[in-house]
């Protein structure tokens, strides 16, 4: 039988940086980025067009996207909320149509009202409106567009999520023209049984290929819920280097899970990743001793002891 193949969509660069204290230079972000597409990653998300009053850290993703080294088959997504966004990332598309810039943006919303408020200032109704425009003008101009639902189990000011919310809105992403909606546990606090039941019940009306997991790892939980997703048959995951991140409006989130951890938990685990986990742990070590933090990954601090002693 073929190994299975997961893809990883690597957040670092956005949902990693977007919640650092300090401002990342560009020249970082674009190293960072560099660096992890030499590893093997095949879709690394790179900023996002949001508002810099809303997300000082994002401010640059145009220059980023102008200087980043746009490796042939990687895709290089960012996040849109709105026209606004959209339109930020149409002038880069104009300015040289030959040079590529990003394929795919992803659009966000989620299944807690409160927490979208508190997020992108609307409520989940009136973000999907606003993305309707968004997701047409997306695909004229010949890019993919990717959904996430975010507080998909547990909402940080409103608890536990009923699945059968996330479900309406999978739904809601995907008629628009999503070609994939990424459940994201924003808080972290999903464990294998929560998990399990948001997948049962949104794979009820949606076709699993059309699904990614997203899962924080607050609670250490991450990994046990990527691999129930994974044997429930979810074959795109979310993940960031040295677990960077949070979300500036999940109050004590940490990061995704660390892209490291997931790398080796699938190559044990018999899936095919692509990665390279030496070229993935030292770029994990040398963000994180840029951002001047501790590296947030224990299989990649782990994998680098053991390469010392060979
Ligand atoms: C959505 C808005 C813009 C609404 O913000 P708003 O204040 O309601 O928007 P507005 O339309 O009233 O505009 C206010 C100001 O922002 C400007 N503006 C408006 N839009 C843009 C734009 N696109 N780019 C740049 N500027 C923009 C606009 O021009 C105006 O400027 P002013 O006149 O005051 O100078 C705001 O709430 C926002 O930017 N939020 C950012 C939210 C965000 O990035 N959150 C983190 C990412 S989501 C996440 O991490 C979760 C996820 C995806 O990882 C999954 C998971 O883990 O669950």
């Amino acid at each position: 039988m073929p190994t299975p193949f997961v893809k990883i969509v690597e957040v670092g660069p956005r949902d990693g940086l977007q919640n650092e204290p300090f401002p990342v230079a560009v020249q970082t972000k674009v190293e960072l980025i560099n660096r992890l597409s030499a590893t093997g990653l095949k879709s690394i998300e790179s900023g996002s067009f949001v508002s810099p009053k809303w997300i000082p850290q994002m401010a640059g993703t145009s220059e980023v996207l102008r200087l980043i080294d746009h490796k042939h088959g990687t895709s290089y997504p960012v996040l849109v909320p709105n026209m606004k966004g959209l339109e930020g990332l149409e002038v880069l598309l104009r300015e040289n149509p030959r040079q590529p810039v990003s394929e795919e943006i992803a659009i966000f919303t989620a299944a807690s009202e409160t927490f979208n408020k508190r997020n992108i200032n609307c409520t989940i109704a009136e973000s999907l409106d606003r993305f309707v425009p968004v997701v047409e003008r997306a695909i004229e101009l010949g890019l993919r567009v990717r959904g996430y639902v975010s507080t998909a189990v547990v909402c940080p000011y409103e608890g536990y999520i009923e699945p059968e919310k996330v479900r309406d809105v999978t739904i809601k992403l995907l008629e628009m023209g999503c070609y994939e909606v990424s459940l994201g546990d924003t808080i972290g606090a999903a464990t294998p049984r929560t998990m399990e039941r948001l997948l049962d019940v949104v794979m009820a009306a949606v076709p699993i290929e059309m699904l990614a997991a997203h899962n924080h790892d607050t609670y250490a939980m991450a990994i046990a819920n990527v691999l129930t997703a994974l044997k429930m048959g979810i074959r795109t995951v979310d993940s960031s280097v040295a677990g960077l991140g949070g979300c500036p409006f999940a109050p004590g989130a940490t990061g995704n899970v660390a892209t490291e951890d997931l790398v080796y938990a699938l190559r044990e685990e018999g899936y095919e990743t692509g990665v390279d986990l030496n070229k993935l742990s030292t770029t994990g070590q040398w963000i994180s001793s840029i951002l001047g933090r501790d590296n947030g990954s224990r299989v990649g601090k782990a994998w680098l002891a053991r390469k010392k002693l060979q």
